[in-house]
């Protein structure tokens, strides 16, 4: 295939949003992105961190290619300012990866509030930027899951749950968009452990389940930890492949692998 630019130009011009972006998996999305030539702009409520990765990658890639704006992913009204402000600054929006997510089965309603509510939250503001039928120019959407989306995590109930309806959420809304005639792709990332601040003082962030703290343990043990690098080049594939709509990609120490589900037909 001839290529007119290298593969790190692939998303030159292309202008990317990421929620949870100040630390761990986030961060290493709006890396990647930016070393593919993506502008980024980067949502969080952690601001000091936040700004010094904008701070930091401006050194590496110059002026206007990254933007921490603060966000709360709780708040419609602070997501529609966000995006709206990335409208205004850079012409538009190409991509959108959900990624902002806690886990806390004591605060178990702010937990579905951030890492379900605020994708579908993300999603939909966004869309009104992206979607061709209200004047976007299409794009992808993706939306960071969870192995726990896929099977259950004894400890962390809640947390299934969320993770669980970010799988069918991002597969009904890929569905929808490609009926509907949106150019709006959808798809989903499912990582096993991955070490960042969200695996740390584990049994602190259980509530009434902390006694099985050790199960879930175990199982980190035996599986080993990703890397945050190693699921940002995941999240890279399903906004370059644009073969990929409704795909879920399931990401383990020992390879990554799409996962096939029953066929509703
Ligand atoms: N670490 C893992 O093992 C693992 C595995 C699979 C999936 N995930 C998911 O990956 C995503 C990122 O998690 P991480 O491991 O990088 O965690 P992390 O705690 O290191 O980073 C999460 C980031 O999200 C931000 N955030 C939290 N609540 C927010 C809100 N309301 N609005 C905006 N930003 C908010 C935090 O400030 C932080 O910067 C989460 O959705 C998480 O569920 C994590
Ligand atoms: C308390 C730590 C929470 C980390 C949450 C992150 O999203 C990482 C989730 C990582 C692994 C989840 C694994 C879920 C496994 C279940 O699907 C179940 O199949 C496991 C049953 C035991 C087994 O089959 O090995």
């Amino acid at each position: 295939m001839l290529r007119l630019t290298s593969p790190k130009m692939a998303l030159d011009g292309k202008i990317a949003v990421v929620t949870g972006a100040a630390v761990g998996i986030g961060e290493a999305i709006a890396r990647t992105l930016l070393q593919n030539s993506a502008t980024v702009v980067l949502l969080d409520v952690n601001d000091a961190a936040g700004k010094a990765v904008v701070e930091d990658v401006t050194k590496q890639y110059g002026e206007d290619k990254a933007l921490f704006l603060r966000c709360n992913v709780e708040s419609e009204e602070q997501i529609k300012a966000a995006f709206q402000k990335t409208v205004d600054t850079f012409g538009g929006i190409d991509i959108l990866c959900n990624n902002a997510g806690i886990l806390n089965e004591s605060e178990w309603e702010k937990t579905v509030s951030v890492n379900l509510l605020g994708v579908v939250r993300g999603t939909y503001v966004a869309l009104q930027h992206m979607n061709k039928l209200t004047g976007g120019r299409g794009g992808v959407v993706v939306n960071t899951a969870s192995m726990a989306g896929l099977g259950p995590l004894v400890s962390c109930p809640v947390y299934t749950a969320t993770k669980h309806g970010v799988v069918g959420f991002t597969r009904a809304m890929a569905a929808a968009s490609a009926v509907s005639g949106y150019g709006v792709r959808c798809n989903a990332i499912c990582p096993h452990f991955v070490q960042t601040d969200l695996i740390t003082n584990i049994k602190s962030k259980l509530g009434q389940f902390s006694h099985l703290d050790d199960a879930t343990n175990q199982m980190m043990e035996n599986t080993g930890l990703l890397t945050v690098s190693e699921v940002a080049e995941s999240v890279l594939e399903l906004v370059m492949d644009e073969t990929k709509n409704g795909d879920v990609l399931m990401i383990l120490k020992q390879g990554k692998q799409y996962i096939t589900f029953p066929s509703m037909q």
